[in-house]
């Protein structure tokens, strides 16, 4: 394997316009605007953003498909319009709808394919088909020609020819889309792996945020091709309001249990018989929350709740 860089991926200043419209209705969209971006080598990083946000663009920037109208980038060290086929070696894609299978062969000739491809040594590529094959669970359509794979069986098989060659960066785009909830779970206790266990830098730009809870620490938020926010979960937990909520389920219904403090909103479900009360840490602690509601009605059930980062994001969004 190549020697690996400093920093996996590094952008500054990105920027990438487009025209649009014909004659006098031609127009310049920016698609992405002042992207700078620094992920070491190691990291699992979220890249999220509404539709239209310039997820896309940048990473099609990043993978060397698409020429930066601006700005400087870096991936593996390489520069990805100049250097795209060594890119290729160091990088593996599994990006939307494009697929990097032929469709009339089965999986197998496939990655053999890609395995010749990419030069991979006959063991090697042994061993990582295996692996995948195992906690993919490939075993029942390998010899399936891939026109004729479920969604989900082609997003396993892409997944795996995305690490034949046992690539330094993963770029992953909605690779869970199709998926049921147990293959789901295990691809991504694979990817995990694959990130922890082997160092594999990963990208994952995704709308199934659980996906992104799972695997990352860092998310990167880009709206209207802007980065609106970058860093590490907890933090933008904690930056965005951080609200967690006391759901309160009691013996008989109530009234909105009103004025406890250090709660921000009540939220009444059930006829009263349950209460959602968001309060921020610091202004005070579910314990506390817990006693004063105890104090005034019988209490059946408790349950502590985390803000999701798909309740963060939208009110990231909300904010820029
Ligand atoms: N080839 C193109 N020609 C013109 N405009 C484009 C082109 N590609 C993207 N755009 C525009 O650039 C902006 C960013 O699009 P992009 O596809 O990068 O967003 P995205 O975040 O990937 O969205 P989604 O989640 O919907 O895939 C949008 O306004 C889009 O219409």
């Amino acid at each position: 394997m190549s020697a690996v860089p400093d920093t996996i991926i590094e952008t500054e200043g990105l920027r990438r316009e487009f025209t649009v419209g014909r004659r006098r209705a031609r127009r310049r969209v920016v698609a992405v605007s002042d992207v700078d971006l620094r992920i070491a080598p190691g990291e699992a990083v979220g890249f999220l953003g509404p539709n239209g946000a310039g997820k896309s663009t940048t990473i099609k920037m990043l993978i060397g498909i698409l020429v930066p109208t601006a700005g400087r980038l870096q991936v593996c060290g390489l520069d990805p319009t100049r250097q795209r086929r060594e890119l290729a070696r160091r990088l593996g894609v599994v990006f939307g709808q494009r697929s990097q299978l032929w469709w009339d062969l089965p999986l197998r000739d496939s990655f053999e394919l890609l395995g010749a491809i990419h030069r991979v040594s006959e063991p090697e590529q042994r061993t990582r088909l295996e692996r995948c094959t195992e906690v993919l669970g490939l075993d029942g359509f390998l010899d399936v020609p891939v026109r004729q794979l479920s969604l989900g069986q082609r997003m396993r098989g892409e997944v795996t020819a995305a690490l034949l060659h046992g690539p330094q960066l993963l770029v992953l785009d909605e690779p869970t889309v199709g998926l049921d909830l147990v293959s789901k779970e295990r691809l991504r206790a694979f990817l995990q792996e694959v990130n922890i266990v082997d160092g594999v830098t990963i990208l994952l730009t995704t709308h199934d945020l659980p996906d992104v809870e799972r695997l990352c620490r860092r998310v990167v938020v880009i709206d209207q091709g802007r980065v609106v926010a970058d860093d590490a979960i907890d933090a933008l937990r904690a930056r965005s309001g951080g609200a967690r909520e006391v759901v309160v389920e009691l013996t008989a219904p109530a009234a909105p249990l009103e004025g406890l403090p250090g709660v921000r909103e009540v939220r009444v479900e059930a006829d009263g018989l349950r209460q959602r009360l968001a309060f921020t840490p610091g202004d005070t602690t579910a314990a506390a929350l817990i006693s004063a509601v105890a104090a005034r009605a019988e209490l059946r059930d408790v349950t502590v709740v985390e803000p999701s980062i798909e309740d963060l994001v939208r009110r990231l969004y909300a904010q820029d």
